[in-house]
């Protein structure tokens, strides 16, 4: 069982204290006319056995009506103020849990997976919401039933009032029983369709997987087999409702006999009048539902503490990469030199060095290439510019700067990463394109796009540059995609752009040509990570990289001349080319 966190659930009340203690009035309010109403009616019942004229009966009801119609307002009034208040809780911790989302490191999601984080942005937000509302609102009506209706019972007949509600404890304990139940069945319930549709977004974003592979008919399996579960759940929750309703029913109406059977003697002996049997039947059945419903919300109040302490969870969880408290920031303008000492890097829940001890200098608009076997680490060093992943102090300047002094925004905006697979969202090219600087004008868009390679593609979507490009920019190819991404990193106002394997889909020739573009159209520092050679060896400077460390270092004419791992790598892709050429 969670903690009780009164403390959280106090925080969060303390902004509507205004609603909450106006609903309270109104319930007491109500709780007052609903016993004042029953006791009129006793008193007209008692009358009326004396004789009655037309216009007492007309008054004595319109009496009623008034007091039940406010009554009625009162209460429509108190629920829509305490309902309105979980309401807006929700809201703004829907809205926090977000802004705190995109706090956290990049890698974050994937260590608490994403379908964690939907469900207590929206099971557990509902569950916050009906703690704060609906439990809030129900104890305290029950707690105000209790305390007005029960003296008002005692004052008519304090024997018949004990019989009464001495069924109320086993109504009690039933809905704390089912409750319980209903509530673990509801969780199964939620956590099969979570399940489900988990499943549906897997197969439907590796649809082609699933294709090439053949593995239709295991996935339908898969899925039956989800679909199965959801369904007993959903039945079986159904059936413990559909017990426990007529159970209640049940219940109270012996609540009912026993005042009957046992207030019947008493109207005979003279002891209780009709009109007080009357008042007391309507006080059992008015203190009937708030009873029931005590078990409930004494079930949700303890559902809302565990959510309240999963979203706390998540709320309090402190990003690793975030500004520090002194940072430092730069006024005047970057020119883009960047320098790496003795820069390591591990990732988390591994001792191992991926990044190790590494150490370079990139001037001023220079061009440098990274390269080395697949996995040596050049995306992890690529990652580490940018602080996507925890690197130490000391470690990195950026013109003279230590990047760990630094806002974290004003590094990134100075350092444009081109990652391997450019996300695209689901929204035009051109909105893709400005995604990084939304400001930018048509013309910008056109300019970048020329440079990054787009324009002949671009002439070839149906709607140009307001073409939608489908999820994660499904309706392009793999290359169009990373020239969009590149495009984006073009247009923003970044001195450095870092290249990961960014220019793959063009040839070696356009490559330079977008590399040079870059160099002195746009004035920026590039580092090219690359598997090209050839393009490599165009850029001002090669760094080779192999098991995290940088090994070799220098221009293209000068590390073919020295036996090492860039001159065997350079070999072997002739090699490969002349082979290619001769097929
Ligand atoms: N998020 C991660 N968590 C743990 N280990 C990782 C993570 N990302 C990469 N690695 C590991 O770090 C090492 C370096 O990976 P990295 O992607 O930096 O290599 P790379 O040189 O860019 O490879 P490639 O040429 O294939 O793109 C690999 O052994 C990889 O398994």
């Amino acid at each position: 069982m969670a903690a009780l966190r009164l403390d959280l659930i106090k925080n969060y009340l303390r902004p509507h204290k205004r609603e909450l203690i106006i609903g309270a009035f109104c319930l007491i309010f109500v709780n007052i006319l609903s016993v004042a109403i029953p006791m009129e009616v006793r008193n007209i019942v008692d009358d009326l056995k004396e004789g009655f004229t037309f216009s007492y009966v007309l008054n004595k009801s319109t009496w009623l009506i008034l007091m039940a119609t406010v009554m009625g307002g009162a209460r429509l009034i108190s629920r829509q103020l305490v309902f309105g208040v979980g309401r807006q809780v929700e809201v703004s911790l829907r809205q926090k849990l977000f802004d705190r989302m995109l706090e956290q490191d990049p890698g974050w999601v994937q260590t608490i997976g994403t379908g964690e984080v939907i469900t207590r942005a929206t099971s557990d937000l509902e569950n916050i919401r009906r703690l704060l509302g609906f439990t809030v609102l129900s104890l305290t009506n029950t707690l105000l039933a209790y305390t007005f209706t029960l003296p008002a019972m005692l004052t008519i007949n304090p024997l018949l009032t004990f019989f009464a509600i001495s069924v109320y404890p086993v109504l009690f304990g039933t809905v704390g029983l089912f409750g319980g139940r209903m509530v673990k069945q509801r969780k199964r319930q939620q956590q099969a369709l979570s399940e489900l549709s988990e499943l549906i977004q897997e197969d439907l974003s590796g649809i082609s997987a699933i294709k090439i592979y053949g593995q239709e008919r295991a996935e339908q399996e898969a899925f039956k087999k989800l679909n199965i579960r959801y369904r007993d759940a959903a039945i079986n929750l159904a059936r413990t409702a559909s017990t426990l309703f007529p159970l209640l029913q049940g219940l109270s109406s012996i609540s009912l006999l026993l005042l009957i059977a046992i207030g019947s003697g008493q109207l005979s002996s003279g002891t209780l009048t009709v009109g007080g049997l009357v008042a007391l039947i309507l006080y059992v059945e008015r203190l009937v539902f708030p009873t029931a419903l005590l078990g409930f919300t004494l079930n949700t109040f303890q559902l809302g503490q565990v959510s309240l302490e999963r979203v706390e969870e998540l709320l309090n969880h402190e990003p690793t990469i975030k500004d520090k408290d002194n940072t430092v920031n730069i006024t005047k303008p970057i020119s883009g030199k960047l320098e790496a000492k003795n820069l390591s890097v591990s990732y988390e829940d591994s001792p191992r060095k991926i990044l190790d001890e590494i150490s370079f200098k990139i001037t001023p608009g220079e061009i440098v290439a990274l390269v080395g076997p697949v996995g040596c680490g050049k995306t992890t060093l690529a990652r580490a510019l940018g602080r996507i992943i925890k690197i130490d102090e000391g470690c990195l300047y950026l013109d003279d700067n230590d990047v760990m002094n630094l806002k974290l925004n004003q590094l990134r905006s100075n350092i444009a990463l081109v990652p391997q697979e450019g996300y695209l969202f689901t929204e035009t090219l051109s909105e893709n394109i400005k995604y990084g600087n939304p400001e930018a004008s048509t013309e910008k868009v056109q300019e970048s796009a020329y440079e990054a390679r787009m324009t002949d593609d671009i002439k070839g979507f149906p709607d140009g540059l307001k073409t939608l490009v489908g999820e994660r920019g499904i309706t392009l190819s793999g290359g169009q995609r990373q020239r969009t991404a590149l495009s984006r990193a073009l247009l923003v106002d970044s001195k450095i752009i870092v290249l990961d394997d960014a220019l793959a889909s063009v040839d070696n020739k356009t490559a330079s040509a977008i590399l040079q573009t870059i160099k002195k159209q746009y004035s920026k520092t590039v580092l090219m990570i690359s598997h090209q050679l050839s393009a490599a060896a165009a850029c001002d400077r090669i760094l080779v990289m192999n098991d995290g460390k940088i090994v070799q270092e220098g221009t293209h004419q000068f590390l073919i001349k020295k036996d090492g791992l860039y001159k065997s790598m350079w070999e072997r892709e002739k090699a490969k080319e002349q082979i290619q050429s001769d097929d």
